[in-house]
């Protein structure tokens, strides 16, 4: 494995990299580049190419999020970045269903994120392989993803840019959500407390992916947790039909159709999930199933698409592969 191209390691670096530091501070000390060997790249964002690296001192893979500060600076993308960071280190006390954030260091040109490496990539490419996936694939994951809703809204976060590729497989074949760069964190009002100019700056900047756009955020209106059900809905319509709710040939188009509803179910499609489906793309977020749950998501847990789940115990994911 090369180091990080265009990081050019000086002979003090070289030696760090070979005579480790003494036990004891290896927990607390701050790493730097040069605690890692860097690997093939894994990933590529708008604004972050994700590495493929191994620890030096204890040889475990990680997956490394490397931003370039002068991108970061230009695009004013810095909140993005503490945001995510934030999140990440809120979720980190969540065993399952979230990378983990193990830390972050910077150096003069790029910002480093250590996370878990998701070693069986994105849900997205195991939907678009025909024949691969099939209804039980599509329970056992919805049921992971509300698991994983259900955290985010203990802790009082929305992730807001959930789609098949930001919805990754651990080494076990269990959900990793990512990308938190556009996630609300409810708790800290920090949205509220923005003037006007940052609101209208903040929603227009968001970027989120056409076709599972919520309506309630192409209305400028609040975006809350059911902005992540709306989410669930368009994802589960896509496991069961490897197809998007909305399509178009164009985003406008996208959203025009996310705003009148319009959207319609294959012939065969499952007809408990459309059911769950049809409940859960509602336009008014209030009326999602879910949304007014007392204790977060029972009544989507009681749908009878999941009747056959002992919640408490889902089991080991299905053998698709
Ligand atoms: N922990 C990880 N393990 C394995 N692959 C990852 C991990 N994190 C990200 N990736 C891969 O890298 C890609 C880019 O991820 P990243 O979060 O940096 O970009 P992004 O935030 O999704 O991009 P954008 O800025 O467009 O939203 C992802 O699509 C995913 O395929
Ligand atoms: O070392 C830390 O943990 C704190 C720093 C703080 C920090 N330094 C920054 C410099 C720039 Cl140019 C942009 C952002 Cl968002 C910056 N954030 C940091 C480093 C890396 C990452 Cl991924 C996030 C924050």
């Amino acid at each position: 494995m090369d180091a990080v191209p265009g990081v050019h390691l000086r002979v003090g670096q070289l030696h760090s990299m070979m005579t480790p530091p003494p036990p004891s501070d290896e927990a607390t000390r701050k790493r730097s580049a040069s605690d890692f060997v860097f690997g093939k790249v894994i990933g590529e964002g708008s604004f972050s190419t994700v590495y493929l690296a191994k620890d030096i001192h204890t040889n475990k893979e990680f997956a490394i999020k490397v931003l370039e500060k002068r991108h970061m600076i230009r695009e004013k993308k810095m909140e993005y970045v503490l945001r995510e960071k934030k999140v990440l280190q809120i979720l980190s006390g969540c065993p399952n269903y979230f990378v983990k954030l193990y830390c972050t260091f910077q150096d003069t040109e790029r910002l480093y994120f250590v996370l878990t490496y998701a070693k069986n990539g994105e849900l997205l490419s195991f939907l678009n392989k025909k024949g691969l996936w099939n209804i039980e694939c599509t329970k056992y994951y919805a049921t992971e993803l509300v698991l994983a809703l259900e955290e985010l809204k203990f802790k009082e976060i929305v992730h807001r840019d959930l789609k098949p590729e930001n919805i990754l497989f651990d080494e076990n074949w269990h959900i990793l959500l990512i990308d938190f760069g556009s996630a609300k964190i409810v708790s800290s009002n920090e949205d509220k407390i923005e003037n006007e100019d940052e609101t209208k700056k903040r929603k227009n900047s968001f970027v989120g992916t056409a076709q599972y756009v919520s309506p309630e955020l192409l209305k400028n209106t609040e975006t809350g947790y059911a902005s992540d059900l709306w989410a669930l809905g368009c994802i589960i319509y896509q496991m069961v039909s490897g197809l998007h709710p909305f399509h178009a040939g164009s985003e406008y188009l996208i959203f025009q159709k996310i705003l009148k509803l319009e959207y319609e179910f294959p012939e065969n499609f499952d007809k408990t999930a459309k059911d769950l489906v049809e409940k859960l793309l509602v336009l008014n977020p209030d009326k999602r199933l879910g949304a007014t749950d007392i204790k977060p998501y029972s009544s989507i847990r009681q749908h009878e698409f999941f009747s056959d789940i002992d919640w408490d115990n889902i089991g080991p994911p299905p053998k698709f592969i």
